[in-house]
C-alpha cells in the first residue's frame, strides 16, 4: 500500500522544507510515502477566491487515480488522538491501495473536492497555513508509524 500527500503549490519556506524532508526520510523507514505538488496557478489577479478554489479543485481531482482513497485534511473534519490516528491508519492499510491525504490551497477546497473525498480529518480546530500544515501532518504520520511499530517516539 502507498501513502501520498497531495498539496497545492510548492513549499516555499526553507525551514519547512528542511523539517518536512527530515520527517519524509523517517517515514520512509516504515512505508512508501510521496508528496505530490500541484503547481500554483499563474495569473490569478483577475480571479476571485472562489474561482481559484474551483481551478485548484479541478487539478486536485485530476491528480487522483481510480482506486485511490482520498482523505481531506480539513479543520472541520474528524479529530483523533495520535494513537487513534495510528489505529485508523492501520485499518486503512488493510483496505486501501493508495491513501491520498489532501491539503487545500490558501482558500481551502472546492465543492468538487469535498465530493471526491470519502473522509475529512482535522489536525486541530484551529486553522493553519497551507504551508505549515504539511509539516504538522508529516510529523503526525511519522508519530503514527512509530506507534504502530512500537518505536519509543510517542509517550503518553
Ligand atoms: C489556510 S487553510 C484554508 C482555510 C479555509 N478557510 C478553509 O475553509 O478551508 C489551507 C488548508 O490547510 C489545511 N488545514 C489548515 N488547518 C487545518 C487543520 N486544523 N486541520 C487539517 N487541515 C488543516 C486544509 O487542507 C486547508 O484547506
Amino acid at each position: 500500500m502507498k501513502f501520498m500527500l497531495l498539496v497545492v503549490g510548492k513549499t516555499v519556506e526553507k525551514h519547512y522544507i528542511a523539517a518536512i524532508e527530515d520527517y519524509l526520510q523517517r517515514i520512509r523507514h516504515y512505508i512508501s510515502f510521496d508528496i505530490e505538488v500541484i503547481p500554483e496557478l499563474k495569473n490569478t489577479k483577475s480571479l476571485s477566491t472562489g474561482q481559484i478554489k474551483e481551478k485548484e479543485g479541478e487539478l486536485i481531482v485530476k491528480a487522483l487515480q481510480p482506486g485511490d482513497v482520498p482523505v481531506l485534511l480539513d479543520e472541520h473534519g474528524k479529530e483523533f488522538r495520535s494513537i487513534e490516528f495510528a489505529a485508523w491508519i492501520e485499518r486503512k492499510m488493510h483496505t486501501a491501495k493508495r491513501l491520498v491525504f489532501i491539503i487545500g490551497g490558501a482558500y481551502g477546497f472546492s465543492q468538487a473536492v469535498y465530493q471526491a473525498a470519502q473522509e475529512k480529518i482535522s489536525l486541530s480546530k484551529m486553522t493553519f497555513s497551507h504551508q505549515m500544515i504539511r509539516l504538522i501532518f508529516t510529523e503526525q504520520l511519522y508519530r503514527a508509524m512509530s506507534i504502530l511499530n512500537n518505536s519509543p517516539y510517542h509517550h503518553e
